[in-house]
């Protein structure tokens, strides 16, 4: 088993936003989770990724026990998060943004940082390597050396994709990775995201455009009111009646 959520349930005062979820996230998949607005999608993946402490459950990434880990300890095992482009650096170039993203893996310390030691020379060497195969990766080469301030939203989400990527993750877990972006563009970020998946890398997003899913995903878990109502392949999604009843108003091929 790859990574295992067992009755997972997260708790805001009153507010039950996750509720006992059992899931498993298949190696060198596509994994997707829908539901509508409030369903608890963000939150489980705040979960997963350490941002939050479970209420009550368990969560196991090949094997060891994640549940209580701080949010860099779980990505330095290979679990990677993206963030919503705002996170980037507006006034910073593409390449120094990913850059930053590799940090994660060298072990440079303040020391190393103010006194240049031969680590953290060379550790900087191989962070700029790793920007420019990513960027590469991503398509974005081409506009290393732009401002992000000047870059289209489209781009700005490689970006985010490369900066996940530099941190050499097994599992990346995308948050809506086509929120705000035209038809054509969310065509050519699922041949990303597919692209990636081939390369072996695990994925997990959070998507509410449901043709996209449909078309993208191997494995969809169905969120409603913080519980699991479905989970399944896509076929198998779109003829659940509980899912068309909850989330897709009665149309599945909304
Ligand atoms: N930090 C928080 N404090 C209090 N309540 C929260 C917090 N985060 C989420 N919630 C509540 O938990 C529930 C689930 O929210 P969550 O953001 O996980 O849903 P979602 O499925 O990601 O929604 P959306 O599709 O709108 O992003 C909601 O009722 C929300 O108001």
């Amino acid at each position: 088993m790859y990574l295992v959520v067992e009755k997972l349930s997260k708790q805001f005062g009153g507010i039950l936003a996750v509720q006992n979820v059992d899931f498993t996230i298949e190696k060198g998949k596509i994994n997707a989770i829908i539901g509508p607005n409030g369903a608890g999608k963000s939150t489980f993946f705040n979960l997963i990724s350490g941002v939050y402490k479970p209420t009550s459950g368990r969560i196991l990434f090949k094997g060891k026990d994640i549940t209580r880990l701080p949010a860099n300890k779980i990505a330095e095992l290979g679990v990677a998060r993206t963030f919503q482009t705002t996170h980037l650096f507006e006034n910073s170039s593409v390449f120094e943004n990913v850059v930053v993203g590799h940090r994660l893996r060298t072990k440079s310390n303040l020391f190393d940082a103010i006194f240049r030691t031969k680590r953290e020379i060379m550790e900087e060497e191989q962070a700029k390597e790793k920007a420019l195969e990513v960027l590469q990766f991503v398509g974005l080469t081409r506009l290393a050396d732009r401002k992000v301030a000047n870059i289209s939203q489209e781009e700005k989400k490689r970006v985010a994709f490369a900066l996940a990527l530099a941190t050499e993750p097994e599992i990346v877990f995308l948050d809506e990775p086509t929120a705000g972006i035209n038809p054509d563009e969310t065509e050519g970020l699922s041949e990303l995201i597919i692209k990636m998946a081939r390369q072996g890398i695990t994925i997990c997003l959070i998507e509410h455009k449901i043709k996209m899913i449909m078309s993208l995903a191997d494995k969809i878990m169905v969120l409603n009111y913080g519980e699991k109502i479905a989970e399944g392949t896509p076929e198998e999604i779109n003829r659940n009646e509980k899912v068309i009843k909850a989330y897709l108003g009665g149309s599945a091929s909304a």
